[in-house]
């Protein structure tokens, strides 16, 4: 707090007789004034005050602000002249994501923020380090291997322990928190399939995981430093080892020992047994010459944020739409009732109605709600805007998912409808759109590797959950849940539910 103070007691003076001027020279002017919802700006401190003001709610004011640009583009200046430019034009996102790609790496500035807990992991890296680990890691996407994780790993997590614990709830008519119960399910899945480990973290007893507390600490705070106003205060922060970043030094210490541990034992595992015999992410790298221990740390930390976040705060999100939309539960439960019990691979992938309302309810909430780069050369993109070198560019998966020029005037409504078309026998196809229109699982070259890996999990989970208990929020009438967002997506204070055992389906 202290540094902070002082950081911005000297930069305040410093502008104090810009600001005065910029004042005077704004009561005289006879422009109309912008629209209110665009932030003011300052010489030397850009839109500090409204940036430090919209701290708490940014994605929420950097989506007014971005429904109120012609093309859906604004460009935000922070203090000394860092700028930042948003954008929820599609037309844009291609540019950056794909026709662009080598000029927008993820960059210095974010490698910088984040090195301290994903160091060279893939999520964090660039150039031919990211190469590397998008190769080898790729084995791992294949078609046997995910019919592999669906038919074991997936189905396994299902049956032995989300269904025991969600018959539990309904014995014992007790509240689970299903974010929780959610994230556990996805850490022993990408554990099992990332690093052939079972970490058992959804038993019955939930048991304290010392691991999952620091891993949410250190994401917290890791991407408070991404949106800290004034760069500095965090640097000189960890320099003096106090506050935020004292607390992040642990977290992240802690999580390193337990990766560290997890490869470790691997090695271990791999001085005694085939290479052929193993068949997870974490063999590949290790058999691939890299033994390193910090990068292959790296690589483990990586996969954990990957798999463990985002498919349990789709989840999420699709559950809390679920109970409040019952015409399309209806609609998925009709869909569930068509397949076998113990569902087979073909069966989940062709789950349409399904895959189309987890589509729409990301299209709402999006696990990962922005994304950055960083300009390596000056640019200009396709609508308009300037791009000087070095300047972040943020597209927002969020804010697109909201423009009514996309999706039209009933943006706002959950429906599945929109992804979806009929044939003449009445059954539904998917229409997906393009990934720029939908970057939520990002596109271009570095696209999500785990995106089919994600839905057939999910899918699976809705199916299991589904077809045998009604999911209902164990809230008061009006309760509106918050979405909060770190580098990935939560629901604010956890999202508290009862279970009810539903019949036979008819
Ligand atoms: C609903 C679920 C998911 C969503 C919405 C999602 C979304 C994303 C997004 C937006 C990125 C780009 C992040 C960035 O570069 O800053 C990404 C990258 C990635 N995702 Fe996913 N993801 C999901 C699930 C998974 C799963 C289950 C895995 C499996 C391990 C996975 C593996 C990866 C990997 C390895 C990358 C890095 C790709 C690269 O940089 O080349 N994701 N994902």
């Amino acid at each position: 707090m202290f540094i902070q103070v002082l950081t911005l007691s000297i930069i305040f003076f410093l502008t104090l007789p810009f600001f005065f001027l910029s004042l005077i020279k704004s009561s005289r002017s006879k422009k109309p004034s912008t629209p209110n919802v665009l932030p003011k700006r300052y010489p030397l401190i850009g839109s500090y005050f409204d940036i430090k003001s919209n701290q708490s709610n940014r994605l929420e004011w950097i989506t007014r602000i971005l429904k109120n640009c012609p093309s859906a583009t604004y460009t935000l200046h922070h203090i000394l002249g860092y700028r930042q430019i948003f954008t929820a034009s599609p037309d844009n996102v291609q540019h950056i994501l794909k026709t662009r790609f080598n000029n927008y790496p993820k960059g210095e500035f974010f490698i910088n923020v984040f090195f301290d807990f994903l160091g060279n992991g893939i999520f964090n890296a660039d150039g031919e380090a990211w190469k590397f680990e998008r190769q080898v890691s790729s084995h791992e996407f294949n078609t046997r291997s995910l019919r592999k994780f669906v038919e074991t790993v997936v189905d396994a997590e299902l049956n032995d322990r989300l269904v025991p614990m969600l018959s539990g709830a309904v014995t014992g008519k007790t509240v689970l928190d299903f974010q929780d119960v959610l994230q556990r399910f996805a850490f022993d899945n990408i554990c099992k399939i990332a690093f052939g480990y079972d970490p058992e973290c959804l038993l019955p007893s939930l048991p304290q995981t010392e691991f999952a507390d620091a891993f949410e600490d250190a994401t917290h705070l890791s991407s408070e430093r991404f949106r800290a106003p004034i760069t500095l205060t965090w640097r000189i922060k960890r320099f003096f080892n106090v506050g935020s970043e004292k607390k992040l030094k642990i977290a992240i210490s802690q999580v390193r020992d337990f990766a560290k541990k997890l490869v470790r034992e691997k090695k271990q595992e791999l001085a005694t047994k085939s290479s052929l015999d193993s068949v997870d992410i974490l063999s590949r790298f290790l058999n691939s010459g890299h033994s390193d221990e910090n990068f292959t740390t790296d690589i483990v930390i990586s996969f954990i944020l990957a798999g463990r976040d985002t498919t349990s705060a789709a989840l999420t999100w699709f559950f809390w739409l679920i109970h409040q939309h019952p015409e399309v539960e209806k609609e998925i439960l009709k869909e569930i009732k068509e397949k076998s019990d113990m569902l087979v691979f073909e069966e989940v992938k062709d789950m349409a109605y399904i895959h189309a309302s987890l589509c729409e309810s990301m299209r709402l909430y999006p696990p990962v709600p922005t994304d950055s780069k960083r300009a390596v050369a000056d640019d200009v993109l396709p609508d308009g805007t300037v791009v000087k070198k070095g300047s972040v560019v943020t597209y927002a998966p969020y804010a697109i998912g909201r423009m009514e020029n996309i999706w039209g005037s009933d943006w706002e409504e959950f429906k599945p409808e929109r992804w979806l078309q009929r044939d003449e026998a009445g059954k539904w196809s998917f229409v997906g759109r393009d990934p720029y229109t939908y970057p939520v699982f990002q596109a271009g070259p570095r696209i999500c590797l785990g995106k089919e890996m994600a839905f057939l999990q999910m899918k699976r989970v809705v199916a299991g959950t589904l077809r045998r208990f009604k999911v209902v929020p164990a809230v008061e009438e009006g309760f509106q849940p918050e979405f909060v967002s770190y580098l990935t997506a939560k629901m604010k204070g956890g999202f508290p539910i009862k279970v009810e055992e539903r019949g036979k389906l008819d």
